[in-house]
């Protein structure tokens, strides 16, 4: 299941359009061609309890992401990916920047075992 998994600081709510960004980064994931639709999973999750920095400063802003993918692609599928949705984050949250002190990372990690799994999803896509 590819995953993707977004994490933000609460004082980011009013700024964000999540869902239509998590629905940009399902298609960029789909047009890799290398991850299977069915099993891709993505979501935002709310900060409330977080320090940046020293914590001086209540209107710092983070967004962190993470796609978490099983083992087998190239080296240059998971560079293509991660690069393409860095993209699309720097785009997307560019007004955030713009806005707040804000630091934005993205990371792809694989699972380093199998993973359990049953989905049904997958027939859709056959
Ligand atoms: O192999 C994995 O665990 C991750 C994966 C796909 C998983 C599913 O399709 C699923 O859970 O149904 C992947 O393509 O990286």
């Amino acid at each position: 299941m590819p995953h993707f998994i977004v994490e933000y600081t609460d004082n980011l709510n009013e700024d964000l359009d999540l869902h239509r960004f998590l629905q940009q980064v399902n298609e960029t994931i789909i047009a890799q061609g290398c991850f299977p639709t069915g099993g891709i999973r993505s979501r935002a999750i709310k900060l409330e309890d977080y320090v940046v920095a020293d914590g001086s400063c209540e209107d710092d802003t983070f967004i962190h992401a993470k796609l978490k993918i099983g083992q087998g692609r190239s080296e240059a599928e998971k560079q293509k990916v991660s690069d393409e949705i860095f993209a699309l984050m720097t785009d997307y949250f560019a007004d955030v920047f713009a806005k707040h002190p804000f630091a934005l990372s993205f990371e792809l990690e694989e699972f380093q075992r199998t993973t359990y799994k049953k989905n049904n999803i997958h027939a859709r896509y056959k």
